[in-house]
């Protein structure tokens, strides 16, 4: 199933956050959805979980507009893993992955063997089965990301949107949730904050700066020293290297004109 925005606006209070916001995710792709701190990436994925409407633009899921189609249809088609959701008290990792079958029952049906399967595959995917059991709130973030990624999968959703996914993991963690989003095949948008792990592990990046896609495409067709020094205000440059690996080389000092930099008290004469 497709993702598609097409001139997609939103506002925050009074600030225009999106300003006419164009992307698609192809059946099947990975997108990583990359910006500075405050470009929109969080606020885009809101309008497509439809946690905030747009003020203009449309977003489509699967060929229907998800603002036109019921929560619950727009729940079977798209799955959101967010930052730090907060998880019922006492709920259990199990529990808690066993709420993703929700769109997929009526009022008063009751869980099936089926659903039963579906939860234990999603938590077995995820290297999450040991948490079935145990309390989400006494997890580790990165533990409770893999439950909430396992929630995710439960809901059997066509398109997985994906927020910083990899905040609270270690450096082996990471390769190995992004590994396993990467494997299931979904439509998949992911904001990444990690450019070296976006570069491996997307098909492809849309680059936000400002509530604006500034770049789309390949790797090295968007992170180029242009990109990385006007939008993210750093010198680097992203090269694929012999091991078919895209690496990005930074320098170490972050460009002058980004940020206020340091405070010096002027000294008098
Ligand atoms: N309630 C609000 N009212 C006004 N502005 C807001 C509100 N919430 C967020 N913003 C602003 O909207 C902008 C976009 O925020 P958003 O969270 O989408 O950015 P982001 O690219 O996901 O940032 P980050 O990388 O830091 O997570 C930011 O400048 C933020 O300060």
């Amino acid at each position: 199933m497709r993702l598609d925005l097409s001139g997609v606006c939103a506002r925050l209070g009074a600030t225009e956050v999106l300003g006419g916001v164009d992307l698609s995710v192809g059946e099947g792709e990975f997108v990583g959805l990359v910006g500075p701190n405050g470009s929109g990436k969080s606020t885009l994925l809101r309008t497509v979980y439809r946690s905030l409407r747009p003020t203009g633009g449309v977003v489509v899921v699967g060929g229907d507009d998800v603002w036109g189609m019921s929560a619950r249809e727009a729940a079977r088609r798209t799955a959101a893993v967010l930052q730090d959701s907060p998880a019922p008290d006492g709920v259990t990792g199990g529990e808690l992955v066993a709420l993703g079958r929700t769109p997929h029952h009526g009022l008063f049906d009751r869980d099936t063997e089926r659903d039963r399967e579906i939860v234990a595959d999603a938590l077995r995917r995820t290297g999450a089965d040991a948490f079935a059991h145990r309390v989400v709130a006494g997890l580790s973030g990165g533990e409770r990301q893999r439950v909430l990624l396992a929630r995710a999968l439960a809901q059997e959703p066509r398109v997985l949107l994906l927020d910083e996914p990899t905040n609270h993991l270690d450096i082996r963690a990471r390769f190995e949730l992004l590994g396993v989003v990467a494997e299931l095949g979904l439509t998949t948008l992911a904001v990444l904050h990690d450019l070296d792990l976006a570069a491996r592990t997307c098909d492809r990046l849309v680059v936000l700066d400002r509530g604006r896609v500034v770049a789309a495409g390949g790797v090295l067709e968007t992170l180029t020293p242009g990109v990385m020094r006007d939008v993210f205000g750093v010198n680097a440059e992203a090269a694929r290297h012999a091991d078919g690996v895209v690496r990005i080389g930074y320098d170490a000092q972050p460009l002058a004109r980004f940020g206020p930099g340091p405070v010096v008290e002027e000294q008098p004469a």
